[in-house]
């Protein structure tokens, strides 16, 4: 069951793929308090990404249930876009929208679900901009956007719904190294205000110094989960020893 103190609760999910030929997840279960940042990391394929994914329903569990504010929203009656709005999710890719302004691609989930109006959006993503030193693109498209400025674009149109939580999947893993730091500079504040968040990463640096709890995952499980400095300095599986002997 899950208690009143986990944002998000996991029980026993399984996500399978191909009719089952492929097992993505094999009986996860975590939970995650509010203001925990949480890192996932692992091997290539082991199923972070996944994980990730299900918190949101982006990826349905093939069984298993998720809980979010203590509701089951794998619960085929729950209308999982009220939840999902506050759930902020941020990309390897961006995934801006290339044919609309900065300012536009900030206001437009807002608006459209009929959260603010056009101004007060208009208002706030001009905050949100300025908070990031990216006042001056307000109008400008992605496309005239380094890496580095669409990451932390596509970062506050998340914090543009006031998200309880933030969801990132290789936030930097599509950056020029150059960028990596601006990113990891406004997750790392964002962590320090207080933001829930889970965090799918190969900087384990940043793993280490920002995240409350690290989690390893491998062939779709969750094989150990710790605190930074146990994880990173007495690994217990030898599978997590053997993953952080190559990374780091
Ligand atoms: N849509 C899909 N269809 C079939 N198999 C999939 C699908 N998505 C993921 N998988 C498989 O599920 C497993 C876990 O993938 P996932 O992307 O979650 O791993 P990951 O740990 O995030 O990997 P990486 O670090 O390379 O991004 C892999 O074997 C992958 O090939």
């Amino acid at each position: 069951m899950a208690t009143s103190a986990d944002l998000i609760r996991v029980e026993h999910v399984i996500k399978e793929y191909n009719h089952g030929a492929v097992k993505a997840l094999n009986d996860c279960s975590l939970s995650i308090q509010k203001g925990e940042v949480v890192a996932i990391i692992g091997p290539s394929g082991s199923g972070k990404s996944t994980l990730l994914r299900c918190l949101n329903l982006l990826e349905v569990p093939s069984s298993g249930h998720i809980y979010f504010n203590g509701v089951d929203i794998t619960d085929k009656k729950v209308d999982i876009n009220l939840h999902r709005r506050k759930m902020g999710m941020v990309f390897q890719h961006f995934n801006l929208f290339p044919h609309m302004t900065v300012k536009k691609n900030i206001t437009l989930a807002p608006v459209q679900l009929g959260l603010k109006k056009q101004e007060e959006a208009d208002a706030q993503a001009m905050k949100l901009l300025e908070r990031i030193g990216l006042a001056n693109k307000a109008d400008e498209f992605p496309n005239m956007l380094s890496g580095g400025q669409k990451q932390r674009i596509a970062i506050v149109r998340a914090l543009a719904m006031e998200p309880e939580v933030m969801l990132f999947d290789e936030p930097t893993s599509a950056l020029d190294p150059e960028m990596v730091g601006e990113v990891l500079d406004l997750m790392r504040d964002l962590a320090h205000e207080g933001m829930t968040m889970a965090v799918v990463t190969h900087e384990m640096g940043f793993a280490r110094e920002v995240a409350s709890r690290v989690i390893f995952m491998d062939s779709g499980a969750i094989l150990e989960e710790n605190s930074p400095r146990f994880l990173f300095d007495s690994p217990q599986n030898p599978r997590t020893q053997a993953f952080l002997s190559k990374v780091l």
